[in-house]
C-alpha cells in the first residue's frame, strides 16, 4: 500500500508548494470529477458571473495590499496582543508572518511543503487546500500600545511612536466594548472566499502562539465600499448604496493627500512613509427599527435615493450633491443628513478611503439581529482629520439614532515589504 504521507521528520523547503497542486496530487480532483451535479453547478455559476476566486494580488510592493486593492467580498479581521517582552521575539514573529502572508496570497502552503512530515502537526492548517487564492490580501498594523503601555516602553519603540498614533478618543454616544477594541497588532485578511480569509487569520494566530494572543476578531460578509472605479457600488444593511463617493485606486493625487503617510509628516515616524493608518469601528445597526421607518425618512437620514444612490438634489449616483438646493422645509439634503455632514465641503476638504464590511453576529437577548457595519477607513492623519469628522457625525448625524458604536481601534499600517524584507522592518531598523 502506498503511504498517504512520507515519514520525513526534518521538514522540507519552506513554502513554494501550490495548494491546488498538492490538492491534485493527492487525488481529490477525482472526487470533483465524479460529482456530475456539482460539476454542472460550478460551470453554470461561472457562466453567469466572472470568477473572483481566481484573482491573485501581489504581496510585495510599495504599499501593503488590502488598501487600494479592489475591496473583496469577505473579511476576517483580528486584533492581537503581544504576550512577550522580547523585542527579538516580536521581530521574529513579523518575519514569520511576512513569509506566511506572502505564501498564502500566492496560493502556497504555509511552512513545510509537500510531502508533509507525518509525525508533526502540519505547518499549514489545511482548510484552504484545493481553494483558489480568491484575491487574498493580508494587511498588518501596529497599535499605540505596542509603543507604550501603562507608561512602559515595552520594545524600545517609544521614541518612534507616530504623533498621529494615539488611542481614539471617546466620541459622543460611544458604547464601546473593551473586548472588541484596540490591540497591539491588527491583521486584516480580505478575500472573495470566506474560508480563504479565515485560513489566513488562523495560520497567523497559529504561528504567533507563545508570542501573541488574539484579543478580538470580526468576520465581515459583504463589502460596503468600492475602492476601484471598475467595481459596482455595493449596499449596506440599511439597503443603501455605500461607497459611491469613496476614494478610489484610480485617484493617485487624492491618495497621496489623504491616505499615504508622506516623508515630511512626522520626523519620529519616517519609518511609516508609504504606509497609512487603519481606523476600525464596529457599528451596530438597529435593523428592526430601521425596517419600520418610512422610505422618505430613510432617504432623508442618508441624503440619497435608496434605489439608485443619487443625491436627493437630483442627477445620478455619481452626481455631486447640491447642498444649497431648497426643498419644502429647508435644504432638500437636510442639515443633519449623513452625506451632508460627511461630505468634504463640510469637513475642511477631508477625504478617506473607506473599506468596511457588513456583519451579523447572531441575535441579541431580545431577539434582534446583532448586525451592522464594521467600518474600516485608511487615512493619512487620523487625529487631525478622522477624529473631527467622527466627532461631528457622532454628535450631529440624525442616522446615529439607528447606530451604536460598540468597538474601536487605530493602527499604523507600515509600508509594503519588498522581497527579502519583513513587514515593519523600517520600524526596528
Ligand atoms: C467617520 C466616518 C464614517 C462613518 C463612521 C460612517 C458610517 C456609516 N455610513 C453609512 C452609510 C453611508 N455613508 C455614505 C457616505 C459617506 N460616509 C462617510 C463617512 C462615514 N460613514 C463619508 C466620508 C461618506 C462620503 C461623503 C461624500 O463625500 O459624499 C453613504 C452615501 C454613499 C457613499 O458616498 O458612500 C452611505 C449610504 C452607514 C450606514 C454607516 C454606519 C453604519
Ligand atoms: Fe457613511
Amino acid at each position: 500500500m502506498t503511504p498517504k504521507r512520507d515519514d520525513d521528520r526534518t521538514g522540507r523547503a519552506q513554502g513554494g508548494v501550490s495548494r491546488r497542486g498538492l490538492f491534485g496530487a493527492v487525488g481529490v480532483t477525482a472526487i470533483a470529477g465524479a460529482s456530475g451535479v456539482a460539476g454542472w453547478g460550478v460551470a453554470h455559476a461561472q457562466e453567469d458571473k466572472p470568477s473572483t476566486t481566481a484573482l491573485r494580488y501581489p504581496f510585495h510592493g510599495e504599499h501593503q495590499a488590502g488598501i487600494v486593492t479592489p475591496a473583496q467580498d469577505r473579511l476576517h479581521f483580528a486584533a492581537f496582543d503581544v504576550t512577550t517582552d522580547s523585542r527579538d521575539a516580536l521581530v521574529e514573529l513579523l518575519r514569520a508572518w511576512t513569509d506566511a502572508a506572502a505564501a498564502m496570497t500566492a496560493g502556497e502552503l504555509v511552512g513545510a511543503g509537500s510531502p508533509l512530515p507525518y509525525d508533526a502537526p502540519p505547518d499549514d492548517t489545511g482548510e484552504a487546500l484545493g481553494l483558489d487564492t480568491a484575491g487574498l490580501t493580508i494587511t498588518i498594523g501596529f497599535g499605540p500600545s505596542l509603543f507604550e503601555k501603562d507608561g512602559v516602553d515595552r520594545f524600545g519603540l517609544r521614541d518612534r511612536q507616530p504623533r498621529e498614533l494615539r488611542r481614539l478618543p471617546h466620541f459622543p454616544a460611544d458604547n464601546l466594548d473593551e473586548a472588541r477594541s484596540d490591540g497591539d497588532l491588527c491583521v486584516q485578511a480580505c478575500a472573495n472566499d470566506p474560508q480563504v480569509a479565515v485560513h489566513a487569520i488562523r495560520n497567523l494566530a497559529r504561528i504567533g502562539f507563545g508570542t501573541v494572543a488574539m484579543r478580538w476578531a470580526q468576520l465581515g460578509f459583504g463589502r460596503t465600499s468600492s475602492t476601484s472605479t471598475a467595481q459596482a457600488t455595493p449596499r449596506n444593511l440599511f439597503g443603501f448604496k455605500d461607497g459611491t463617493s469613496n476614494l478610489k485606486a484610480e485617484e493617485p493625487e487624492d491618495l497621496a493627500d489623504f491616505v499615504w503617510v508622506q516623508e515630511a509628516d512626522d520626523p519620529a515616524a519616517s519609518w511609516l512613509t508609504g504606509g497609512s493608518y487603519l481606523v476600525a469601528r464596529r457599528i451596530s445597526m438597529r435593523i428592526e427599527t430601521w425596517d419600520r421607518t418610512s422610505l422618505r425618512e430613510q432617504e432623508t437620514l442618508i441624503g440619497r435615493d435608496r434605489v439608485d444612490g443619487a443625491p436627493l438634489s437630483g442627477g445620478t449616483e455619481f452626481s455631486e450633491p447640491d447642498f444649497a438646493l431648497a426643498g419644502r422645509d429647508g435644504p432638500i439634503i437636510p442639515m443633519d443628513s449623513h452625506v451632508r455632514l460627511a461630505h468634504p465641503t463640510h469637513n475642511n476638504g477631508t477625504k478617506m478611503l473607506r473599506r468596511g464590511y457588513n456583519f451579523t453576529d447572531g441575535a441579541d437577548a431580545l431577539g434582534r439581529l446583532d448586525a451592522g457595519l464594521f467600518f474600516i477607513a485608511f487615512v493619512r492623519e487620523p487625529q487631525s482629520r478622522y477624529v473631527p469628522l467622527q466627532t461631528t457625525l457622532s454628535r450631529d448625524d440624525a442616522l446615529m439614532e439607528y447606530l451604536e458604536h460598540t468597538g474601536s481601534g487605530l493602527w499604523a499600517i507600515p509600508p509594503g515589504a519588498t522581497e527579502g524584507t519583513y513587514l515593519g522592518q523600517s520600524l526596528f531598523a
